[in-house]
């Protein structure tokens, strides 16, 4: 009864400085049945800025919905199959859609090796969300995030609707891996380590940018924390043996970039992720989307940060990231143009 009385008064007070709060709400997640939409679904029923918690999956989330609604948190779940129109009534009115619906890797495949299962899946995703909700802002966490995302910007501009200022490649659990395992390296506390962490999200591509956190590092310690920040998702697949990957990290990661997109909606000035978005940076060498620290706001992106002084050491692994990265954006651009 506390919880959910504290929690009314809290949704009260953030709605005083945005008169469109009222509608920055509901939040669909898709594939909400799996080791990430169940944990992610769970801090999302947590989090009081969600009135209306949407989730679909094509098996077991009615089951979730009546499971996560009986916390006493002043939102309303409903779950949705694909029978009797679910997908639709799951996206209509979103403001955000989670999308962590999909294949998982198992030791000794990459990212990319998911391709031929999950590209159709977030097409087809895409294609319902094109049509349902083609305002939301859309957080893609299925993998592979350098193909997918591209994908779900081909369809929705196939579509008509792309907004480019509304589809993130959610690449934060990258900068929660860092700032983790910096701080073990440090022996410090992790809230107190921030680590830039830019590119994509897979192996080389994703590139740490270590000489910006205001520690010194030797180059073992550099070569090592690099190592793992880039394959850290390796190590869970491993660990889990081929029951799966990263599940409740990322729920974690995830739900907090729902969170900081849903402050930013809400009129919360200076939220600051990192994601994968359409950018600048290095559209001149044909690497159309990149990660970087990204200002969200009601608009969704609303500026995109340059990546600032970068190390020789870093100048490489840029090198070597823009040359994967670049594939791995043309091959989910021409699955869908195929
Ligand atoms: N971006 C990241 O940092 C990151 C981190 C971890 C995992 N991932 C990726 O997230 C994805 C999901 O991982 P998981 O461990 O939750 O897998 P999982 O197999 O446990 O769950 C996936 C869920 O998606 C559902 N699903 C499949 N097809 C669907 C469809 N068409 N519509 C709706 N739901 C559908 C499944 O029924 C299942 O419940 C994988 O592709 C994984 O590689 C990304
Ligand atoms: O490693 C994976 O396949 C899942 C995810 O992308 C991760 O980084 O943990």
């Amino acid at each position: 009864m506390f919880a959910a009385t504290r929690a009314f008064t809290s949704i009260a007070a953030k709605r005083t400085f945005s008169t469109s709060a009222a509608n920055l709400s509901k939040v669909a997640v898709l594939g909400a049945a799996g080791g990430i939409g169940q944990p992610l679904s769970l801090l999302l029923k947590n989090n009081t800025k969600v009135t209306d918690l949407s989730l679909y999956d094509i098996v077991n989330s009615p089951g979730v919905a009546a499971d996560l609604s009986h916390i006493n948190t002043n939102s309303k779940v409903t779950g949705y199959g694909p029978e009797n129109d679910g997908l639709k009534k799951a996206l209509e009115g979103s403001e955000i859609v989670v999308i962590p619906a999909g294949v998982p890797r198992k030791p000794g495949m990459t990212r990319d090796d998911l391709f031929n299962t999950n590209a159709s899946i977030v097409r087809d995703l895409a294609e319902a969300c094109a049509k349902h909700c083609p305002k939301a802002n859309f957080l893609i966490i299925s993998n592979p995030v350098n193909s997918t995302v591209p994908i779900f910007a081909e369809v929705l501009k196939k579509a008509g609707v792309y907004n480019p200022k509304r589809l993130f490649g959610v690449t934060t659990l990258d900068v929660v891996r860092a700032s983790r395992f910096v701080s073990e390296v440090k022996a410090k506390d992790p809230k107190d380590v921030k680590v830039t962490v830019i590119g994509g999200h897979s192996g080389v591509t994703i590139v740490p940018l270590l000489s910006q956190t205001g520690e010194k590092f030797s180059k073992d310690e550099l070569d090592a924390l690099t190592n793992r920040i880039q394959f850290g998702g390796d190590e869970v697949v491993k660990a889990k043996n081929g029951t799966g990957s990263a599940t409740l990290s990322m729920a974690f990661a995830g739900a907090r970039f729902t969170d900081s997109l849903l402050d930013a909606q809400q009129g919360k000035k200076g939220v600051v992720e990192p994601t994968f978005v359409e950018s600048p940076i290095y559209a001149d060498q044909g690497v159309e989307f990149f990660a970087t620290n990204v200002e969200l706001g009601p608009n969704g992106v609303e500026k995109i940060h340059p990546i600032g002084e970068t190390s020789d050491y870093e100048k490489d692994l840029i090198t070597k990231c823009l040359e994967d990265l670049k594939k791995n954006i043309a091959k989910g651009k021409s699955f869908v143009k195929a």
